[in-house]
């Protein structure tokens, strides 16, 4: 399978005042395949967002390199398509408006606009809501319109942001499913990020685990599960099971050390502060 996304070396740093700076990425290296469902996970912090912000061309890396189809990424573009946890859909515009904006900036004659909003409103369970507007929505239903969104532009690579982080627990599965069956149905290429592991075992076929503080792949997990067709308790599955145990593992020896930072960070500035107390 081909390569979709490639990064080498990537480090990302923030320069935090005058004299500070912070390192969010540290010599990442990953490569997406064409067409795979690949999920990030990582403590709290560890710089999931800062990657997905340098994919999608909203920042450019401190030093290293991202390629998508071998050519370097150099801002946003249609061929990728962001979701964040925010739905971001504009208030005063219906389901089929909001996805028809961004196809109007693009030229796409009237007519062409309103048939792939309903395509997508289709693909997505919306049919028959295509007038409503975003306060006559559900939050689910919301991040289904945001999702479609994204997918009419035909982007070549879908990149989500905790996008079902905000959803109940019944609403979220029932979508984890429906972007599988997307997926599946379009072929494009995924980078998910997620908090939860038992969503990116479920999602991702590969899970990459990123250490805390600076960011840096830990691992990167296979997710050798044949099939994820709803019919099926695949969280039962042994081998769900067993992978969801060892992503579990290593996110946790990441939690633990971020623990054990931020403690010593406490531990020192109560230190200075005694010295500046008393000194
Ligand atoms: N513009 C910025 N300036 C300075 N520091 C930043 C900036 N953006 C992010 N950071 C820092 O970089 C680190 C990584 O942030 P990021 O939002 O990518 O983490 P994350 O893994 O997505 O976190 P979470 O899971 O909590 O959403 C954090 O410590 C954050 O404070």
């Amino acid at each position: 399978m081909s390569v979709k996304i490639r990064i080498s070396q990537v480090n990302k740093v923030f320069q935090v005042n005058r004299t500070e700076s912070f390192t969010a990425l540290q010599d990442i290296h990953l490569e997406v395949r064409t067409g795979e469902f690949m999920v990030l996970v990582g403590p709290s912090g560890c710089g999931k967002s800062t990657l997905l912000d340098l994919l999608g061309g909203l920042t450019k890396p401190t030093s290293g390199e991202i390629l998508l189809d071998g050519r370097p990424i150099t801002g946003p573009a249609l061929d990728r398509g962001i979701v964040f946890q925010q739905y971001a859909l504009f208030p005063w515009k219906t389901a089929k408006g909001n996805i028809e904006f961004g196809l109007e900036a693009k030229g796409v004659p009237k007519k062409e606009r309103e048939e792939i909003a309903r395509t997508y409103l289709s693909l997505v369970g919306l049919t028959g809501f295509e007038d409503r507007y975003p306060h006559e929505l559900s939050g689910g239903m919301k991040q289904r319109v945001a999702i479609a969104r994204s997918l009419a532009y035909d982007p070549e690579v879908l990149l989500m942001d905790e996008p079902f982080a905000a959803l109940d627990a019944q609403t979220r599965e029932t979508l984890q499913t429906e972007l599988l069956r997307i997926w599946e149905q379009t072929g494009k290429t995924i980078v998910f990020i997620t908090h939860g592991i038992d969503e990116a075992v479920y999602l991702g076929q590969r899970v990459a685990v990123m250490t805390s503080r600076p960011g840096r792949i830990k691992q990167v997990v296979d997710i050798p599960l044949a099939s994820r067709s709803s019919e099926e308790d695949l969280r039962s599955d042994p081998e769900f099971i067993r992978t969801r145990h060892e992503v579990w593992s290593l996110l946790r020896e990441e939690v633990l050390r971020a623990q054990e930072y931020e403690k010593n960070k406490a531990r020192i500035g109560q230190k200075a502060k005694g010295v500046a107390l008393h000194g």
